[in-house]
């Protein structure tokens, strides 16, 4: 018997359609159901066998599904909970992918109050800067992480359900707060991003800018490849972990300024130690990560 028997997707790109393909591919869904506003991108996710069905009415898809994922930008979670709360079958399991939680655990409350036993806020630390459909993959969430938040009315077995699947999509999964994950990821996920936009936008600024990305390299690839991702999403996170982004983007003005301070002083000895700390802190996290591998 497989695990899943009708799986909506409210949401049909990148990280909604690579859990739809990894349960494909372990057999353990019947029936996948794409839901979304863009029929090219549906279209697409049909021809590529990500989803079995689509459907641009979220209400009318989740009737007899047993597994929901949310997993559009988070901005747009609030009115599909909302939509699709007085259709929702009894034992269905809802969760989300968003990369935020405080904002998104708020909406299960406010839109699926009577739901919550069966409610298990997520969010898998795998994706890229591409997205929609046909950025869906195979192994994407293969020895990756998967963090859940449940909520102090999410029942032991709803938690253990969703655990069950993402393990079978080969991730590991970590519980904590919502504060937690909020936290640590302004820290590693949502302040790189937008310190990349601004990098971006900055450079737009020189008038030269035409011969700077010609003679652009592997250290401009490596650090700029976030800032192709998609504005939707990234708009969503900054507004919804607004707190914990505010106050890592303030550490990171401070740092820039202590920089051009070490800078404009010729502080030859501070400025070593300033790019030693950093450096030693990177390559230290790179040998830790390597090991977990
Ligand atoms: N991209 C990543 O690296 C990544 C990683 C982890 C989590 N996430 C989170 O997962 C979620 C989805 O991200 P993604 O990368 O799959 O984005 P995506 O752009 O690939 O897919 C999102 C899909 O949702 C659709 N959509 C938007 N509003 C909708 C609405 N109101 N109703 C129905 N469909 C709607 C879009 O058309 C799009 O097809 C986001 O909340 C994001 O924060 C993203
Ligand atoms: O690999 C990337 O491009 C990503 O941005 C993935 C990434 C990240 O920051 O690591 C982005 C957002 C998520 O919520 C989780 C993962």
């Amino acid at each position: 018997m497989t695990m899943v028997r009708k799986l909506v997707l409210l949401g049909t790109g990148l990280i909604g359609g690579s859990f739809a393909l990894a349960l494909k591919r372990m057999r353990q869904v019947e029936h996948v159901v794409g839901v979304g506003r863009n029929l090219a991108n549906l279209e697409r996710a049909l021809e590529l066998d990500v989803i079995d069905s689509a459907c641009q009415d979220a209400a009318q898809a989740v009737e007899g599904a047993d597994l929901v994922l949310i997993a559009t930008p988070v901005g747009q979670m609030g009115r599909l909970m909302q939509a699709i709360a007085p259709v929702l079958a009894p034992d269905c399991l809802v969760t989300d992918a968003g990369s935020t939680k405080g904002d998104v655990v708020a909406l299960f409350r406010e839109h699926l109050g009577t739901r919550l036993a069966q409610c298990v806020p997520g969010h898998p630390i795998a994706g890229s800067d591409l997205s929609g459909a046909a950025a869906a993959r195979y192994g994407l969430y293969e020895g990756r992480r998967v963090v859940l938040t449940p909520l102090p009315e999410t029942t032991p077995d709803a938690v253990a359900r969703l655990e069950a699947l993402w393990r079978l999509c080969g991730a590991e999964v970590y519980r904590m707060t919502p504060a937690q994950h909020d936290s640590i990821f302004a820290a590693v996920s949502h302040v790189p991003h937008l310190v990349a936009f601004s990098y971006m936008n900055a450079l737009l600024e020189r008038d030269n800018i035409d011969a700077c990305l010609d003679f652009a390299a592997t250290g401009f690839r490596d650090f700029t490849r976030i800032a192709g991702s998609h504005p939707d999403m990234w708009r969503d996170i900054a507004l919804a972990n607004n707190r914990p982004i505010l106050d890592d983007l303030r550490r990171n003005v401070a740092q820039l300024q202590a920089l051009i301070g070490l800078i404009e002083r010729g502080d030859a000895a501070a400025l070593t130690g300033f790019i030693e700390r950093a450096s030693r802190a990177r390559v230290a996290w790179d040998a830790r990560d390597k090991e977990k591998q």
